[in-house]
C-alpha cells in the first residue's frame, strides 16, 4: 500500500507521512503509557482506535491489536509476529487514507507537543556489532598502533559483544559522566576518577520481533523478513579511557554499559523498502550461513547527521556498512542462542572514508590530536559536562519522498 494521500492536512513531502508510520510509546499528562503511531506532527492513540474500530475500521478478525497496543512497550505487538505487523500497517494506512474514517479517528490524534515519549521497547537482550570497516580500521589504528588495524576474523564474521539492556534509555534522558579506572599506556598505574574521554557512537539499532527456541538458528534468508521489525537511532556512549584499559582480552565492559540512548520512534522495516541498498563487495566470500540473496541480505541507504552543541560535525552514510543486518542476526543465533521480542542489536559505529563522515569523536578528533572546530570557533575533542549530542537521520521513501527516522538526543551531566 503506497497511497500517498491522507485526509489529514499533511504536505506530501512530510518526513512522517503515510509511507512512514513509526511506532512509539507515549503518555499524556498522567495517563498510562501506550503504543502510538506518528503521522505528521501528531500521535495516534493506536490502541484506542483499534478498540472502537474493531468492526467500523475493519481490523475485525485479525490479531488483537487493541490489546497489544494497550501496553507500555511494543513487545506484545512484536510478539504477534511479522504477519500481524503487515496487517497492522495496512490497517493504519487505510485508516489514514479513507475519508470515511476521519470522524472516528480524529479525536485520537494528539499533537506531538502534548505527549511524553517513553522507551519504546522493554529491551530483552542487547548486542552491539562492529560492522563498519572504516570505523574498525580507525579504532584499530588508534587503540592498537602496532598491529594490523583489522583483526584476522573481521571479514569472516560480524564481530559483536553482549551489552547491558537495562541501561538502554530513551532520547532526551540525561547521561551522567561515568567514573572508572583510567590508564594511558605511559601511566605507571591506573587511577580512578571521571572519564576524560567521553565519546559517542552513531549507530542504527535493529528491533527484533518474534522468538525462537533454544538450539534453533535464524536463517540469513529469513532473518529480515521474519524477525527485523524496525530501526531506531542509537547512541552508544563510550568512555574511551576506561575502555582502552579494561577491554583486553574480553571486550567492552564498563566503558559502555553506563548508558545507551535510542530514539523514541521505531521506523518499521516496511517503511524502508525504497532505502534498501546493495552491500559493499564482501571479499573473501563469507561462510554459507552468512550468504543470501540480495532481497534478504541488504544494506540501507540512510543518511545520518551528528549534531554536537548545535554544530553538525559529521554526516555518516549507513550504506557504507560492510555487514548486513540479516547477517548480524544470523550470526548472533548460529550457535543456537534463542531470540526474544524486544531484543535490540546495534550496527556498530557508522563511519565512512571521509573525515566528516566519522561516527565517533575518537575518530573525528583522532584521539584528541585533531580537535573539531565548532561554528562558534571553539574546539572540542571529547564531551564536556553540559554538552548535548543529537543524531538525526532520513531515508529515501517511495516516489521521491523522505522517511524521517526522528532523532536521539542526550546531555552530559557531571560525574557523581
Ligand atoms: O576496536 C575496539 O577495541 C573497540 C571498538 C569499539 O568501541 C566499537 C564498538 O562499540 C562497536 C562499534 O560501535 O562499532
Ligand atoms: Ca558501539
Ligand atoms: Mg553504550
Amino acid at each position: 500500500m503506497s497511497s500517498a494521500s491522507t485526509w489529514l492536512d499533511l504536505p506530501d513531502d512530510h518526513p512522517f507521512g503515510l509511507a512512514n508510520l513509526p511506532y512509539g510509546v507515549f503518555s499524556t499528562n498522567g495517563t498510562a503509557p501506550r503504543v502510538g503511531v506518528r503521522i505528521g506532527d501528531w500521535v495516534l492513540d493506536a490502541g484506542a482506535v483499534a478498540q472502537i474500530g474493531k468492526d467500523a475500521v475493519g481490523v475485525g478478525d485479525g490479531p488483537d491489536l487493541a490489546v497489544a497496543w494497550a501496553n507500555p512497550s511494543l513487545n506484545p505487538f512484536l510478539e504477534l509476529g511479522h504477519q500481524a505487523w503487515t496487517i497492522a500497517r495496512d490497517w493504519l494506512t487505510e485508516v489514514f487514507s479513507e475519508a470515511v474514517h476521519e470522524e472516528a479517528v480524529r479525536p485520537h490524534l494528539i499533537p506531538l507537543g502534548e505527549v511524553t515519549m517513553h522507551l519504546p521497547i522493554a529491551v530483552a537482550d542487547y548486542v552491539d556489532f562492529y560492522a563498519s570497516e572504516h570505523h574498525a580500521t580507525n579504532v584499530g589504528k588508534i587503540f592498537r598502533p602496532n598491529s594490523e588495524p583489522l583483526t584476522p576474523n573481521w571479514k569472516h564474521l560480524p564481530i559483536g559483544y553482549h551489552g547491558r539492556s537495562g541501561t538502554v534509555v530513551v532520547s532526551g534522558t540525561d547521561v551522567v559522566r561515568p567514573s572508572g579506572q583510567r590508564k594511558a599506556p605511559a601511566d605507571p598505574a591506573p587511577t580512578f576518577g571521571p572519564s576524560r574521554k567521553l565519546d559517542i557512537e552513531a549507530e542504527l539499532g535493529f528491533v527484533v520481533g518474534g522468538s525462537t527456541t533454544l538450539g534453533a538458528s535464524v536463517d540469513v534468508s529469513l532473518a529480515a523478513e521474519q524477525h527485523l521489525f524496525g530501526v531506531v537511532l542509537l547512541n552508544d556512549w563510550s568512555a574511551r579511557d576506561i575502555q582502552a584499559w579494561e577491554y583486553v582480552p574480553l571486550g567492552p565492559f564498563l566503558g559502555k554499559s553506563f548508558g545507551t540512548s535510542i530514539s523514541a520512534w521505531v521506523t518499521p522495516m516496511a517503511a524502508l523498502e525504497a532505502a534498501r541498498s546493495a552491500l559493499p563487495t564482501q571479499d573473501p566470500l563469507p561462510l554459507p550461513y552468512l550468504r543470501g540473496a540480495a532481497d534478504a541480505v541488504f544494506g540501507l541507504d540512510i543518511h545520518v547527521e551528528v549534531e554536537w552543541n548545535g554544530t553538525v560535525v559529521s554526516r555518516p552514510e549507513y550504506r557504507d556498512m560492510y555487514w548486513a543486518p540479516a547477517q548480524m542476526l544470523a550470526h548472533l543465533t548460529v550457535n543456537g542462542a534463542s531470540i526474544r521480542s524486544g531484543d535490540l542489536f546495534g550496527s556498530g559505529t557508522i563511519s565512512g572514508a571521509a573525515r566528516d563522515s566519522r561516527g565517533s569523536f575518537l575518530e573525528l578528533s583522532w584521539n584528541g590530536t585533531e580537535p573539531v572546530t565548532m561554528t562558534d570557533g571553539s574546539e572540542r575533542s571529547f564531551l564536556e559536562d553540559g554538552d548535548t549530542v543529537v543524531l538525526r537521520a532520513w531515508a529515501p521513501g517511495p516516489a521521491g519522498s523522505r522517511i524521517g527516522l526522528g532523532e536521539v538526543g542526550g546531555r552530559i551531566l557531571p560525574a557523581r
